[in-house]
């Protein structure tokens, strides 16, 4: 099984979306045990402390929105104060002349000003923080990507492609929805709420707790719809992410799946899982039509046949007149805001279900960079490996008791049965997991303290199952490393004999491969695999069958490449077909794990009964 594949490969055990297909909570019975898919229930602060770590560098600005928000609201707040006082002062006394008409002018110009006032800022600060919403999305959306490129390979063993694009994607875009919930709703809201509160109690107290009242009472309705919905909405978000991650499965299976007649099962069980992201979404809705809308009409009209008979039952002189009519344009402010939060709700509740999502995937745990010790450079290539052993899952030893000692510049070939270990022998050299047992050394120095550049620098890796990018030739030859020049490339690309056929393309090197691009074939997409290896210069290559899918033609002038490098690079190779590492210096092989053979291929052969032996003969009986 190749480590290098292991995002992009065809996962036939699709037990995450098969359980959702059936109908049970998946998150338990999930297997691939994504805990970047466990979509736990999150505290809003957990959210909304993402969304600041996420602002951080522009938290001054989200300071003075807020600052001026609150001078928005005091503004509006000034509305019905001055409209109170030109009912009480002019309009109902009847003053209508001289001083007092210019008195009335001005008085309602100050009204007329602090409203357009009131709503430039708003419009200004909200304008403001919807750039700061933008550019903080962004900054999270990177840092997932950045955080999923960091994470250890027994991750991807557990995640799932499709499931992983979604966090990086719509859970991120759901963050900037939740952005604009908390910033435009929420806050702007809350803070015209709270000024027109203030503007009330400062009026008549009593009434404003009249008003007052409608707070609790939204909350609880917001609490009881939540208890109502939230099982609706994590599961709609749940199954979103599953629609996603068979999409991707599907794509990057098409071939196996068109030509084992699996289309039908595949499209029934997307029909399944998409139905059930309606159902999901209808309960959802309709928790909001049937409790939410109703409960704030019903909240409103109590609210103001309260207001009301508050002022009947007082002696309702003309000063009174006035202060109704702030009252009622106070909670016409009231209650709009709380509306908004309130219908707001269910948007809010999957976008902390996705901040939640996101937050949990950051919060898997990077391997710490070897980028700081002071490990030397890898020079020689030697490498040493002592007492090793793995096991993937505890209780299930992969490889056991290792000793092997691979001289620099040596040629060392790995093989034995299917599932004997050596995949996994290549993931350990090449970091993707940690040895539970033992160690392994290079140059003299533990593998992990091998600073990462110096690593990477040193190694080169032709995995089983080549990879290209929607690129370029060239791209895909030296990987964006901006130290290979094209003198370098284009000898590795001679090398790995793909020279010519990159050559002959019609933008040569600039011609476009992989997705959309030039089509090559399994057998070329390995040889740039290789020219990709070799153009690092690498210390240590390491083969992962790098030649089964290639003719034996292409494969004598591999052969080839291999020995003009040695001596010079340590050639680790794993190989199926023996006649690739026939000329080994070193033949290692593994049998359930365990190594039972070694030497070159000459003594190898000489054991009687030896498992080399059986599987050249093997081998050769099938040619
Ligand atoms: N990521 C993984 N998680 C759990 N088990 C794994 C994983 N990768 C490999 N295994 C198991 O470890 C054992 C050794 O697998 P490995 O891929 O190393 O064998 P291999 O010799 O390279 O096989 P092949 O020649 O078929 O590629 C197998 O039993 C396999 O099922």
């Amino acid at each position: 099984m190749p480590p290098s594949g292991a995002i992009n490969n065809w996962r036939p055990a699709l037990t995450h979306s098969d359980t959702a297909a059936a109908g049970s909570d998946s998150k338990n019975e999930n297997n691939n045990g994504s805990t970047a898919e466990a979509s736990k229930p999150e505290s809003p602060w957990a959210a909304v402390g993402l969304l600041m770590e996420a602002a951080q560098p522009e938290r001054p600005q989200l300071w003075r929105g807020l600052a001026w928000l609150i001078t928005a609201a005091g503004l509006e707040a000034l509305g019905p104060i001055l409209g109170k006082h030109y009912i009480d002062a002019y309009l109902l006394p009847g003053r209508f002349d001289g001083m007092d008409v210019q008195a009335m002018a001005s008085l309602l110009a100050a009204l007329l000003l602090t409203g357009w006032a009131a709503s430039w800022i708003r419009f200004a600060q909200l304008s403001r923080m919807a750039g700061v919403a933008r550019r903080s999305v962004q900054r999270l959306r990177e840092r997932v990507y950045n955080h999923v490129l960091a994470l250890p390979m027994a991750f991807f063993d557990r995640a799932i492609t499709g499931q992983l694009v979604s966090r990086v994607t719509n859970d991120s875009e759901a963050v900037n929805t939740l952005y604009r919930q908390v910033l435009y709703v929420m806050l702007d809201s809350s803070i015209v709420v709270l000024g027109s509160l203030i503007a009330m109690a400062w009026l008549d107290w009593r009434l404003m707790l009249i008003v007052a009242m409608l707070v609790p009472a939204m909350l609880i309705i917001i609490s009881i719809y939540r208890r109502l919905s939230a099982p609706a909405v994590a599961r709609a978000r749940e199954l979103r992410s599953d629609i996603n991650a068979q999409m991707a499965e599907s794509m990057a299976g098409m071939a196996m799946l068109q030509s084992a007649g699996a289309a039908p099962r595949f499209s029934a069980r997307f029909e399944a899982t998409n139905s059930q992201h309606r159902s999901a979404r209808v309960r959802e809705l309709s928790a909001n039509a049937w409790l939410l809308r109703p409960a704030l009409d019903l909240l409103n009209v109590l609210l103001l046949v309260t207001v009301i008979y508050g002022f009947g039952q007082r002696d309702l002189s003309g000063l009174e007149v006035g202060l109704l009519y702030a009252f009622l344009s106070y909670i016409a402010r009231v209650v709009e805001p709380l509306s908004q939060i309130t219908l707001q709700f269910s948007q809010l509740q999957q976008s902390m279900i996705a901040a939640a999502r996101v937050r949990s995937l950051l919060q898997e745990t990077a391997p710490v960079s070897s980028a700081q010790t002071d490990g030397r450079r890898i020079e020689a290539g030697e490498i040493r490996i002592e007492h090793l052993a793995f096991s993937y899952q505890p209780g299930r030893p992969v490889l056991e008791r290792l000793n092997l000692h691979f001289e620099p510049g040596s040629f060392v070939g790995i093989v034995g049965h299917t599932g004997s270990g050596k995949s996994t022998l290549l993931s350990l050299l090449l970091r993707f997991y940690a040895p539970q047992q033992g160690r392994i050394t290079i140059d003299g120095q533990a593998l992990d303290s091998v600073p990462d550049e110096a690593f990477r620098s040193a190694v080169g890796l032709v995995p089983q199952e080549p990879y290209l990018m929607a690129a370029s030739a060239r791209e895909n030859i030296t990987m964006g490393r901006p130290d290979i020049s094209e003198a370098q490339m284009r000898e590795a690309a001679r090398a790995a004999r793909i020279d010519d056929f990159l050559s002959a393309l019609p933008q040569g090197y600039d011609t476009l491969l992989g997705e959309g691009g030039t089509r090559v074939s399994t057998g070329q997409k390995q040889l740039i695999a290789m020219a990709r290896a070799l153009a690092g210069a690498p210390k240590i290559l390491f083969l992962d069958e790098a030649t089964s899918n290639i003719d034996s033609a292409t494969e004598q002038i591999v052969g080839e490449a291999l020995t003009a490098l040695r001596g010079r690079v340590t050639v680790v190779a794993i190989a199926h077909r023996l006649s690739t590492i026939r000329d080994a210096d070193q033949i290692v092989v593994l049998n359930h794990g365990h190594l039972v053979e070694r030497g070159s291929h000459g003594e190898l052969m000489a054991i009687e009964g030896g498992l080399y032996q059986r599987l050249v003969q093997l081998q050769d009986l099938s040619e």
